[in-house]
């Protein structure tokens, strides 16, 4: 959706203490995994916390557009009343997933092994990123595929007619491949196996199992090895979305490097797969502590209390890299403002998100005073404990690479701005508002 938006310049100045709550929104991860299982079950799926950014509300059109009831019921609060699997039906348009890797590349793995046909789209960002990633694997189940050159969108499909299931070692860590090869595996007769040699975050494996298939994973000399027995009846269930580590992560790092803050993040997830960032913060002598520690919707959460800290540089093994993919650009910002180098190992992947991150966020810190080296799949930040600022950010329609520079302005000596805070929307639709209450100083 953002790709219609008008661009939205947004300025970030140097605030006093940031203090209160922070109730960041439900995680994305989960909420497209929510949507597009509860289309695939049969009976009512009640979601409770579903985050309300553009990437999810296009997955919840696309799942309209596939055959499933879809209602939004309240704040936060959908019904979907699902078709099966196997049940889809042939959409009658071009599905759009706007911004959202996650949403194209889950729901072409989702209907690929259904026989009907569909086209897939995307804005200027999504139309850069590459699709062979998925279109391969799925292809395997015997789905036809035809892609624009270089396997990017418009991507059509043909699903299989009598798909075979797959066994698959997906060649980079991603949970978007590994997911949608888990998606095509629904619907095809015995086993479907996926293996991955670093662990990625497993929300599918989770909810599949909460949804009623039959999932295992092994560790082996391979890596992990997760096994789906295809052709389940999923039974409609209730889902609390836990709040995102994700978005959490732009509040806490602004408490960070803001003196004088404390602020609180209540119920996000600390799912092992996803935490590496805040493992990174506390080698870096963060002052976090995590709260009233439960389980909420078959997920880890905790009630995170941060308060701003003197940091170090660290170096970021690449074997966590996966576990803290999305954080990359906020860890950057927060380098700047620890003493000595921040070194980031294995971040490759950075460079095929909605923009190459670590090209933005190198180009933009440099022009706000940092000094920044990159290589292709690392990057350092020298940090010296304070940034000049007065610099504009290219954001590239990336949600990450604006609210990255607008938290860096509120520690900088000079404002920072950004070109376009537009696909903020896409992920964290109450950003703006949620700093401002903080004390955050940020106009657009
Ligand atoms: O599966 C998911 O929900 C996601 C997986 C990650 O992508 P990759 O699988 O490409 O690493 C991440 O960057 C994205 O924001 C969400
Ligand atoms: C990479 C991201 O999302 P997606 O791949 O779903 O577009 C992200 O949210 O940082």
């Amino acid at each position: 959706m953002s790709h219609s938006a008008e661009p939205k310049p947004m300025t970030a100045h140097r605030s006093g203490a940031l203090k209160g709550d922070a109730a960041v929104p439900g995680d994305k991860s989960i909420s497209h995994r929510a949507l597009i299982l509860g289309a695939l079950a049969v009976g009512e799926t009640k979601i409770t916390g579903l985050l309300e950014g553009e990437d999810v509300i296009d997955t919840a059109k696309a799942m309209r557009a596939f055959g499933a009831k879809v209602e939004r019921t309240g704040e936060g609060a959908w019904t979907v009343n699902g078709v099966g699997v196997g049940g889809f039906a042939e959409p009658e348009g071009v599905i759009d997933c706007g911004n959202s890797g996650t949403g194209v590349r889950l729901i072409m793995g989702a209907m690929a092994t259904t026989p009907i046909t569909a086209t897939f789209t995307g804005d200027a960002s999504l139309s850069r990123r590459p699709m062979g990633r998925v279109t391969d694997p799925v292809a395997l189940f015997g789905a036809e595929i035809s892609a624009r050159e270089g396997g990017l969108l418009p991507v059509t499909i043909k699903g299989a007619v009598d798909p075979v299931p797959v066994r698959y070692t997906t060649p980079v860590a991603s949970a978007q491949i590994k997911s949608a090869v888990l998606f095509a595996g629904l619907n095809a007769p015995g086993e479907t196996v996926v293996i991955e040699k670093e662990a990625t975050r497993d929300h599918t494996e989770r909810m599949f199992a909460g949804f009623g298939a039959t999932i295992r994973t092994e560790v082996t000399d391979e890596g992990h090895v997760i096994t789906l027995t295809g052709r389940p009846e999923l039974k409609g269930q209730t889902v609390a979305v836990p709040r995102d580590p994700s978005s959490a992560a732009f509040p806490v790092a602004a408490a960070l490097i803001v003196p004088g803050s404390e602020i609180r993040v209540p119920g996000v997830s600390r799912n092992p797969t996803r935490d590496g960032l805040y493992v990174t913060l506390l080698e870096m002598g963060a002052d976090i502590t995590f709260e009233n520690t439960r389980e909420e919707g078959g997920e880890p959460v905790a009630d995170l209390v941060v308060r701003h800290s003197k940091l170090k540089g660290v170096s970021v093994p690449a074997e966590r890299a996966a576990s803290m993919i999305d954080e990359f650009p906020i860890l950057s910002v927060v380098a700047c403002f620890a003493e000595g180098a921040t070194v980031m190992n294995g971040v490759a992947e950075l460079r095929v998100k909605e923009s190459d991150r670590i090209d933005a966020m190198a180009v933009g810190l440099r022009a706000n005073g940092a000094s920044v080296d990159e290589t292709r799949d690392s990057m350092t930040v020298h940090g010296t404990g304070s940034l000049k600022g007065g610099a504009c950010a290219v954001t590239h329609l990336d949600h990450r690479i604006a609210m990255s520079f607008l938290v860096a302005g509120l520690a900088s000596d000079q404002p920072i701005s950004v070109d376009d805070g537009a696909p903020i929307m896409t992920s964290f639709p109450v950003f703006l508002p949620l700093m401002s209450a903080l004390g955050a100083k940020i106009e657009g």
